[in-house]
């Protein structure tokens, strides 16, 4: 049986974990210094990630305060043009969106590099959590969901899925993007905090890497103590066999990597589930777990 190999050429990606601040201005330009940098680094890096709320803090109070219209917005043109003056493409993390509905999102967009926007990914599960003694937070305060899973094609190096943090707890939406649709890569912006990071950071992205023997990446912002959030930083790469191939600390941070397309194929040549699976068993997983969570 021939192997699947949806990554189409090796990619040189940098995720850029930095601290967020109360200045949407300040933030544009600290994420511009760091792109500046991540390149100066390293002349071929082809793709960059920025963490979940890279320009508001992560408070369901202020995110109406910072939230944007797309494409028309500050945020949006920024990001297009850094894409378009470096000639890469830019995962933009999260800001707040202002649909022309009124309803407020938490949206990332993607940029090729022309600056042009192929992906945009509203966040699908809000992250509504209560763990008594650790943290509650309820995005559904002031953020609405998004309804669709999103897939872009590079054109360059194939098809990459795009989830937002708490999306990545629900394997169906990488699931769907690598074996719907091909992806070979898996992207989350995330701001998963002190309390819930040590426990699932890691075991998600490395879970959701093996369960589809693609890659994860995942980009927080760094900690900041002074702020209400404590985001858990760790922004990674897992490689299809479940590796962490690349991992910053807490603080603000550049990690590169190196996306090899022979480390998908052999992972999938060596476990060769992706050729394995018994749909005869398990027709439409989600519609029957659906039916057990009653
Ligand atoms: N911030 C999130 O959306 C998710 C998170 O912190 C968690 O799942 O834990």
């Amino acid at each position: 049986m021939s192997i699947i190999n949806p990554l189409k050429k090796k990619l040189s990606v940098a995720l850029i974990q930095l601290k967020t601040t109360a200045n949407k201005e300040q933030n544009l330009r600290a994420v511009a210094n760091q792109i500046q940098k991540a390149i100066s680094a390293r002349s071929n890096v082809d793709l960059v990630v920025l963490p979940e709320c890279f320009n508001s803090p992560y408070s369901v109070k202020e995110f109406a305060n910072y939230a944007e219209p797309i494409p028309n917005g500050e945020t949006t043109k920024f990001l297009s043009k850094q894409a378009a003056d470096h000639g890469i493409f830019i995962v933009g993390g999260s800001f707040p969106e202002r649909g022309d509905d009124d309803k407020i999102y938490n949206t990332s967009l993607t940029f090729d590099r022309k600056g042009e926007i192929i992906a945009k990914h509203r966040k699908v599960h809000l992250f509504d959590i209560d763990i008594p003694g650790g943290i509650t937070f309820k995005e559904s305060v002031s953020l609405s969901a998004g309804n669709k899973a999103t897939v872009f094609d590079s054109g360059e190096f194939g098809k990459v899925g795009i989830g937002i943090c708490y999306d990545v707890r629900f394997p169906e939406l990488a699931i769907l993007a690598a074996r719907k649709h091909n992806a070979g890569i898996m992207i989350y912006p995330g701001a998963f905090n002190t309390v819930t990071g040590p426990l699932h950071w890691e075991l998600l992205a490395r879970s959701r890497a093996v369960d589809n023997q693609i890659f994860v990446i995942l980009c927080s912002p760094a900690r900041d103590l002074d702020f209400s959030y404590h985001a858990y930083g760790h922004s990674l790469v897992v490689d299809p066999s479940g590796n962490v191939i690349a991992e910053a600390g807490e603080g603000e941070e550049i990690v590169y990597a190196d996306l090899d397309p022979s480390l998908l194929e052999s992972a999938r040549a060596g476990i060769p589930v992706t050729t394995q699976r018994r749909y005869d068993i398990y027709p439409d997983i989600s519609e029957a777990s659906k039916v057990s969570a009653k």
